[in-house]
């Protein structure tokens, strides 16, 4: 399958710090791939990388076929960006202005589309853009987004500011309009439990480290909660260590660990180690993407 973003030994610095270190990340065609990671992980220099609003240091970087840093305008032709921050600047423009204005950079704009977007998330077309609060102006940038039908979506944050109402709305919004156009998604968030329907690949970030990528249902399939029957005292036995990623160990209740990799080998360990399993389940993604982000380092 062909890659929409493809990055290789990525790596950004400001002055002596790095914002990201020998970052691969590749999303497939058609995929809707949740970025997610620790504060300050990088996620939002990765995306602003992507289309050149920010230049790397050091690695290779192709977006739908081209480098950014070469073709940052043809790049940002095909993409639909909601970034961190809603304010554009253009506060005297009239929504319907800014959305016209917006409009002419992009051929493939759907008018039609645009008013049933702007419908659907109450935006209205006589406010000035400095009289909206942060949540319509989020509002205003997703219409911006998705209006032209672009092959790759990069939202950051998209849903920051918004109403309940709303944000169930625009992830809805989401789901359908990625169904519709087969466009590729990423999806930077910290509410992970909100696209965790849409979302069908997974990329984590921490200090600037790309620390797990691929299919959700990869990830899922390789962590596993199991509550044991142990005797007291017990621990994880050495041969497990680099299994477990947590173990939980309350007093007068037995332990639980959360462990990666396959069950038919870590099993015989536990059963060796004196313990049994007495319920093995699965993971949801939120609690997937803790568990990784707990991990030790491996040195
Ligand atoms: N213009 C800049 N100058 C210096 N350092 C920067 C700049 N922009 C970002 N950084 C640093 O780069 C690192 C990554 O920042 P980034 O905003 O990409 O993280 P993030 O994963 O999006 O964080 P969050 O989830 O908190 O929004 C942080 O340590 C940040 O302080």
């Amino acid at each position: 399958m062909d890659s929409a973003i493809e990055t290789s030994a990525l790596t950004k610095r400001y002055g002596h710090d790095r914002a990201l270190t020998d970052v691969d990340f590749s999303v497939p065609e058609g995929a809707v791939c949740l970025l997610a990671g620790t504060n300050g992980a990088g996620k939002t220099t990765l995306l602003r990388i992507l289309i050149n609003l920010e230049r790397r240091t050091t690695g290779a970087c192709e977006v739908l076929g081209l480098d950014p840093a070469c073709n940052g305008a043809a790049v940002r032709a095909q993409v639909g960006f909601v970034s961190e921050t809603t304010d554009w600047g253009y506060g005297w423009l009239r929504v319907g202005e800014m959305l016209a204005h917006v409009a002419s950079y992009y051929p493939s704009w759907d008018p039609q589309y645009a008013l049933e977007l702007a419908q659907i998330l109450a935006v209205r077309m006589d406010r000035r853009m400095k009289a909206l609060s942060k949540g319509q102006r989020r509002c205003v940038q997703i219409v911006t987004a998705l209006a032209h039908r672009p092959q790759l979506l990069l939202l950051d944050e998209p849903t920051d500011g918004l109403d309940p109402l709303v944000r169930d709305r625009t992830l809805r919004l989401f789901t359908e309009h990625t169904a519709d156009t087969g466009c590729t998604a990423v999806v930077s968030t910290h509410l992970v439990s909100e696209v965790a329907q849409l979302a069908d690949h997974v990329a984590i970030l921490r200090s600037g480290a790309m620390l797990h990528q691929g299919p959700v249902e990869r990830m899922l399939g390789e962590l596993h909660r199991l509550e044991l029957d142990a005797p007291s005292g017990w621990s994880a036995p050495s041969e497990l260590q680099t299994a477990v990623l947590r173990q939980d160990h309350a007093i007068g209740r037995s332990p639980t660990l959360l462990v990666t990799g396959q069950l038919a080998s870590i099993q015989p360990l536990i059963t060796k180690s004196g313990a049994a399993i007495r319920h093995a389940g699965r993971l949801d993604l939120s609690e997937a993407v803790v568990a990784r982000l707990q991990s030790e380092p491996k040195s």
